[in-house]
């Protein structure tokens, strides 16, 4: 567990590191966001026993086997750490609870003072449950399927621990950063250093890759945009790469629409993330070809199923399976979604194999 980080690149026979290397492959690799969760009933009855969310995050054990659900039932080419963006601000020493059926609650920092009352760094005795699972987890897998790790971006993070709560194009941190510019921007810094920690963790306890989800993002302006979203996360992969030589990047701006030229050529990660609303072609045309791009089946046309699925994965290979592809949703797996429909997707990817 401890010592350098294995080169991710050599573990072999993986589809997916290998598009992250910049392969394009005639059947490309495909996971899920939000693949292990509420829409499995073996999820819903391990959490009935788990206590709280945040329990079953920091449960080696449980959060393994969670991990773990998605990748026995379905032939996805990763699996995705079970754990939250939100357990960053938690080790920062904010008050963090998940409300069934409704979400997370924050102590919502409403200025400087309440902010600088945190943690200067990110606690990550706290934390060692999570990169404890990570070594368990990558243990299990087998070698050909890859192990990904996570953070939240943060400008995503900073609206949570501003706002207390998702919604309302998370406003409340939207308007700290235009009245209290300064201020903000020690809270995003503040989330870099311990965004760099967390993920440098998960790489060396073996995580094959990390992804940066940045959900909230696409509401900005251009300008704060290139502000509070683009030059962290440019930020973050440096700083990570620093500590992980060659570390596996995956960044998804969510609905970074005409503003994903710039971001891309910004950021150096190994794949951007596209939403649901994006225009695929005009997305590969403005990211370098061997830079691979991941997305974007509509998390309702998986509700849906049948011939409409089926359209939405040929869409989404016909515009981008000319480069390197990660075949995924444009955003989580909802809830409501019958798990054979998973099956299907991930059997209407792997047609052309063999
Ligand atoms: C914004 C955000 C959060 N968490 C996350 C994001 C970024 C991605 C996105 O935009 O969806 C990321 C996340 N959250 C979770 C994962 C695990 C890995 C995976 O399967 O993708 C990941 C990668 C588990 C989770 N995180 C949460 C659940 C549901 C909790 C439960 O089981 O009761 C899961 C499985 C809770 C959560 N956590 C968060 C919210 C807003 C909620 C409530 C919404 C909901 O309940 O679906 C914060």
């Amino acid at each position: 567990m401890s010592g350098p980080v294995s080169e991710p690149t050599k573990r072999d026979g993986s589809r997916f590191l290998d598009t992250l290397s910049g392969k394009t492959l005639s059947v490309p690799p495909v996971w899920l966001m939000r693949q292990a969760g509420r829409y499995l009933p073996e999820y819903r009855a391990l959490r009935a026993e788990a206590g709280s969310f945040l329990d079953l995050c920091y449960n080696p054990a449980l959060a393994t086997e969670v991990t773990l659900q998605p990748i026995r039932r379905f032939d996805l080419d990763a699996a995705i750490l079970f754990s939250d963006i939100l357990v960053v601000p938690h080790a920062l020493g904010q008050e963090v609870r998940f409300v069934e059926g409704e979400g997370p609650r924050l102590d919502p920092l409403t200025s400087r003072a309440d902010f600088r009352r945190l943690r200067e760094a990110i606690d990550l005795d706290m934390l060692s449950p999570v990169y404890e699972t990570v070594s368990r987890v990558r243990a299990e897998l087998a070698p050909d399927k890859a192990l990904i790790g996570f953070c939240g971006a943060p400008y995503t993070v900073a609206t949570y621990m501003v706002a207390g709560r998702g919604g309302d194009e998370q406003a409340p941190a939207r308007l700290m950063a235009y009245l209290d510019p300064d201020g903000f921007a020690e809270l995003i810094d503040r989330l870099v250093e311990a965004s760099v920690a967390h993920l440098v963790a998960q790489l060396r306890a073996g995580a094959d890759a990390v992804q940066i989800f940045d959900s909230w993002a696409g509401d900005l302006p251009p300008a704060e945009f290139a502000r509070w979203s683009t030059a962290p996360i440019k930020a973050l992969c440096e700083k990570v790469r620093e500590q992980v030589p060659g570390a596996k990047i995956l960044a998804f701006a969510r609905g970074a629409g005409a503003k994903l030229g710039g971001f891309a050529s910004a950021v150096p990660a190994d794949a951007f993330g596209l939403a649901t609303s994006e225009n695929l072609a005009a997305a590969r045309s403005v990211v370098p070809y061997d830079i691979a791009l991941q997305g974007a089946v509509d998390p309702i046309a998986l509700v849906a199923g049948g011939a409409a699925l089926d359209r939405a994965v040929d869409l989404v290979l016909e515009a981008l399976g000319g480069a390197p592809l990660i075949v995924n949703l444009g955003h989580g797996v909802r809830q409501q979604t019958p798990p054979e429909h998973v099956a299907q997707l991930v059997a209407r990817v792997r047609r052309r194999a063999g």
